[in-house]
């Protein structure tokens, strides 16, 4: 059973970054030494490359068995294979072209260019496929190791933004959104029931843009308007968090972690 969330803070967005790198690291070994393989699903946004930027200059990478990592993303921008504002292209940038991975472990989320071409609820529903192949057992998504979300001034998470209808999602494990307020307006997500299913949710959050969407969710308000509410990890849920955009976080929450 999942505790409350809990909430970590850092000196500044570089200090994050390498924090939740290490800890990334850590997650990753400890998963592929106790069954294997590690799930981890990815971020897109500005925290999501910061981190795998910091992963890559650290030392640490060295530890992690590239070849036994699955590699999942949360959301995608709806465009072609190698567009610059794909987050899938940007984790290759940061990090992912530079470690041996397994191509067949990384899990893009299709674009306009993919099997179902211009059909994005056909790509969305074979994205789901490609979970619930990967999950086995009848189950819709893996035992995910860890979920990382980056959180807009909206609070949005994912491309889950406040007011969608892909809020109401409870059956699918994966949607296409059309109308999204930040572009590109259309786009794949992963719904609440699938980002609810890893055991440790992170959500990684930078600047003083983001504190008032950041106070928003840890402050009980609901997850329409504010998704990054509606996430939760079934073990644990962690804020990591730079000080500029930990200021409207309830002071009770608050454990400092950098001097
Ligand atoms: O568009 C997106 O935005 C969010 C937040 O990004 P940020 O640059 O404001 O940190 C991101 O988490 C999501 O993956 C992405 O598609």
């Amino acid at each position: 059973m999942s505790r409350g969330p809990s909430v970590v803070v850092h000196r500044d967005k570089q200090l994050l970054a390498d924090a939740a790198a290490a800890r990334l690291v850590t997650a990753i070994v400890d998963a592929q030494a106790s069954r294997g393989e590690a799930d981890i699903v990815l971020t897109g946004g500005s925290m999501g490359s910061a981190i795998l930027a910091a992963l890559g200059a650290s030392g640490a990478r060295d530890a992690v068995d590239w070849r036994r990592l699955n590699l999942w993303w949360g959301d995608e921008r709806f465009l072609p294979a190698g567009d610059p504002d794909r987050n899938e292209t940007q984790a290759r940038e940061a990090l992912l072209d530079t470690v041996p991975l397994d191509p067949a472990r990384v899990h893009a989320i299709p674009g306009p260019d993919g099997a179902d071409g211009a059909d994005l609820d056909a790509a969305a529903a074979r994205y789901a496929g490609q979970l619930a192949a990967a999950a086995g057992s009848g189950r819709g998504v893996p035992a995910f190791d860890v979920v990382m979300l980056g959180v807009g001034p909206d609070a949005h998470v994912a491309s889950l933004f406040p007011e969608h209808a892909a809020l109401h999602e409870r059956e699918r494990s994966v949607v296409g959104v059309r109308g999204a307020p930040k572009p590109p307006p259309t786009r794949i997500s992963l719904t609440f029931p699938a980002l609810c299913a890893a055991r440790d949710v992170w959500f990684l959050v930078s600047g003083a843009d983001k504190a008032s969407a950041v106070g928003l969710a840890l402050s009980g308000a609901g997850e329409m308007q504010a998704p990054a509410a509606g996430v939760h990890g079934t073990r644990s849920t962690t804020w990591l968090l730079d000080r500029e955009a930990a200021t409207h976080v309830p002071k009770q929450l608050i454990r400092p972690a950098s001097p």
